[in-house]
């Protein structure tokens, strides 16, 4: 997709922050002491949903300090849209999840059909245990169910970007959380 840079910048501009980088800051430490508490001596294997697991996931291991292991998967149902449709596989992981603790990292849950295929794929693949971990997890009435193991921060129902989350492909490095005004969502 070709978006025109000027787009991009108004965008950013135009963004309403809605969390400072010292509170995600903050979740993630939250997070990590969860993940800890619940994996730590279990050998686990982290797993990013890329793209937009790639930060979150990249932050929260400095701050986990026990032995594990990385590989990363990439499913996507937005494809640098603001709306899903179809989950897309590109890449499963390499790893055999046979009889594995497999930890799942994303950047967003909002209407849960990614990452509850992903848990699926998972315990189809033999894992002992899957765990969902996500940053942020979206409010609204349009949920499949699904519900992560932890979860960093809640949002209202907007489209957001920065931390891994993107607005057609871009500011996922924005250092904090915005959501794009009404006349970028669609
Ligand atoms: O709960 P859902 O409504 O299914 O949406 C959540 C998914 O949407 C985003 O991925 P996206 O498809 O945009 O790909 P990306 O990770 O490359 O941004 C996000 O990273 C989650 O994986
Ligand atoms: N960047 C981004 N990706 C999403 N995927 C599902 N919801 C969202 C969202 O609000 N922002």
């Amino acid at each position: 997709m070709s978006v025109a840079i000027d787009e991009i910048n108004r965008v950013r501009q135009q963004a309403r922050r809605i969390c400072s980088r010292a509170e995600v800051e903050d979740a993630l430490n939250h997070m990590a002491e969860r993940i800890t508490a619940r994996t730590a001596g279990r050998n686990p294997l982290l797993l990013a949903v890329m793209n937009g697991g790639l930060v979150p996931l990249g932050m929260l291991l400095p701050r986990l300090d026990f032995p594990l292991r990385v590989d990363y998967l990439h499913a996507t149902r937005y494809r640098e849209r603001t709306f899903g449709t179809d989950l897309q596989w590109k890449k499963r992981p390499e790893t055999s999840l046979e009889g594995e603790t497999v930890v799942i990292v994303d950047d967003i849950l909002d209407e849960g059909y990614t990452l509850d295929a992903i848990a699926a794929y998972c315990r189809e693949q033999g894992a002992r245990e899957v765990i969902s971990v996500v940053l942020v997890h979206k409010q609204h009435d349009r949920s499949n169910g699904f519900e992560a193991d932890i979860v960093g921060m809640t949002m209202p129902d907007q489209y957001l970007f920065g931390y891994g989350m993107d607005y057609k492909g871009y500011w996922r490095n924005a250092p904090g959380i915005f959501a794009v005004g009404e006349e970028h969502e669609h």
